[in-house]
């Protein structure tokens, strides 16, 4: 049986873990994959380091590059732009094959990697980048490559579905959550990239390239993370029979693809309302297959794991296979929408004085505007006259523009206090 040489780069968290698989299950994967998958050596940064005492000493390198160019197979693990990018380049361009689960590297040079990939007849490979242990790229690319992708709609975060998830449930405030996400090791020592929704653009970018078969970049996806999601907001939501999740979104329509992260309002019986604590969920939505929804663990070592394993069995499958790479589908021209194209309903609080004439000059200004009224609800009047009220409105489909060009002229009546808050909502 053919041998091939697999070089890790970095044992941390998930390297860390698939060392222990490559060595603990190494006869199981040579049978799957039809070749011994020898791990010839792991690129770290310390070599004092104390680390599993099940993985050889010998092993250890602090010599990447050299690593690197001895082997058949590279699996990046090290996170980060650099050195990762020039290492996977390196790796590329000598004709070996790479497994990643760096989505902040793929989403600012995915079209170049994977162009360098092609050039030199090298596999590229990064399930792990979006969902961890979810299989999600590969379905997505494979599995629907005879269908038509028109939506997806993902949780592609834990750290922040955890938070949002403890606020729903616990009535609980944002920064009291953050603590307890950071404390329980979900969050990062600088968790700004989950919270800001960083790392779920870098996602957003990926799964938009694959499943529209283009190739987007970090700048096409509008980003807004859930810094800004008070306990008052989550609990207008609840009343509302509705839930806040931070939503990957990337979506087809007659103008061309809006990729978008941010807090979005969903219905309790949306199937991704029901997926809780640190989980991941991505739905797709497709001409004909319908709707489909893959779940489970976004993270971790172990799960994160499991699908570089995956490809890194199928990765070597075809280079024992042998013969050129399956042609690469026609790329379609990006049409990502500008953000003030995008269209999506939405949900306005405002608080109002209440007194004769209100409804009606909002209502004139949505109308002005084209923006459509699905409901209308009024609360919380604290006196009969001269006092204030809750509104909340919730709109059709209508364009980000036309909503900010609304929600400007509703905030200057004398009569509205405030805009309590806006937020998109999806699902039916
Ligand atoms: N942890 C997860 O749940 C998860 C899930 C999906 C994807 N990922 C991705 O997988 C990658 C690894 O994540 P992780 O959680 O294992 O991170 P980690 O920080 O635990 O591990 C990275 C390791 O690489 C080492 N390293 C960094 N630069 C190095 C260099 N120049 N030379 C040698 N070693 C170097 C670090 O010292 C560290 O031990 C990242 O791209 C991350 O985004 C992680
Ligand atoms: N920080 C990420 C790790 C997985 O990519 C999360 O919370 O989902
Ligand atoms: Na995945």
């Amino acid at each position: 049986m053919k041998t091939l040489k697999v070089a890790l780069l970095g044992c941390g968290n998930v390297g860390s873990e698939v060392a222990r698989i490559l060595l603990a299950d190494a006869p199981v994967l040579a049978d799957r994959a039809g070749a011994n998958l020898e791990l010839s050596g792991i690129a770290v940064r310390n070599l004092e380091t104390k680390r599993d005492a099940q993985i050889p000493a010998a092993l250890f390198t602090t010599d990447a590059q050299s690593l690197v160019d001895g082997a058949d197979i590279v699996i990046e693990l090290l996170g980060g732009l650099e050195p990762a990018g020039e290492l996977i380049a390196r790796a590329l361009s000598n004709g070996a094959s790479v497994i990643t689960g760096n989505k902040a590297l793929l989403a600012a040079r995915g079209a170049e990697l994977n162009a360098l990939a092609i050039k030199h007849g090298a596999q590229l490979r990064y399930e792990a980048a979006v969902a961890g242990a979810i299989p999600i790229l590969r379905p997505i690319s494979d599995s629907l490559s005879g269908d038509r992708i028109t939506k997806i709609m993902g949780i592609v975060n834990g750290t922040t579905n955890f938070i949002l998830d403890a606020m729903d449930t616990t009535g609980a405030a944002f920064d009291d959550v953050l603590a307890q996400a950071q404390a329980l090791g979900y969050a990062e020592a600088d968790p700004t990239a989950d919270v800001e929704g960083h790392d779920a653009a870098a996602k957003a970018t990926i799964l938009a390239s694959l499943a529209f078969h283009t190739d987007f970049d970090l700048a096409d996806v509008h980003c807004e993370g859930i810094t800004k999601i008070t306990a008052a907001d989550v609990t207008a939501a609840k009343d509302a029979g509705m839930v806040i999740k931070l939503l990957a979104i990337a979506e087809r329509s007659a103008d061309g693809i809006g990729v978008r992260v941010h807090p979005t309002l969903l219905r309790r019986n949306h199937p991704l309302a029901a997926v809780h604590g640190a989980f991941n969920a991505v739905f797709v939505e497709a001409e004909n297959a319908g709707e489909l929804m893959f779940y489970g663990a976004g993270a971790g070592g172990a799960p994160t794991a499991s699908a570089v394993m995956g490809d890194t069995v199928a990765v070597a499958r075809r280079v024992v296979s042998g013969g050129p790479l399956p042609a690469v589908a026609a790329q379609q021209p990006n049409t990502a929408l500008s953000f003030e194209q995008i269209t999506t309903s939405y949900a306005i609080g405002l608080r109002v004085s209440d007194e004769p004439g209100v409804l009606a000059a909002i209502a004139a200004i949505f109308a002005a505007n084209s923006v459509s009224i699905e409901a209308l609800r009024q609360s919380g009047s604290d006196s009969v006259d001269g006092g204030s009220a809750m509104l909340r409105i919730v709109t059709h489909r209508s364009t980000e523009s036309a909503l900010a060009a609304t929600v400007a002229a509703v905030a200057s009546l004398d009569a509205v206090q405030e805009v309590t808050s806006v937020l998109r909502v999806e699902g039916n």
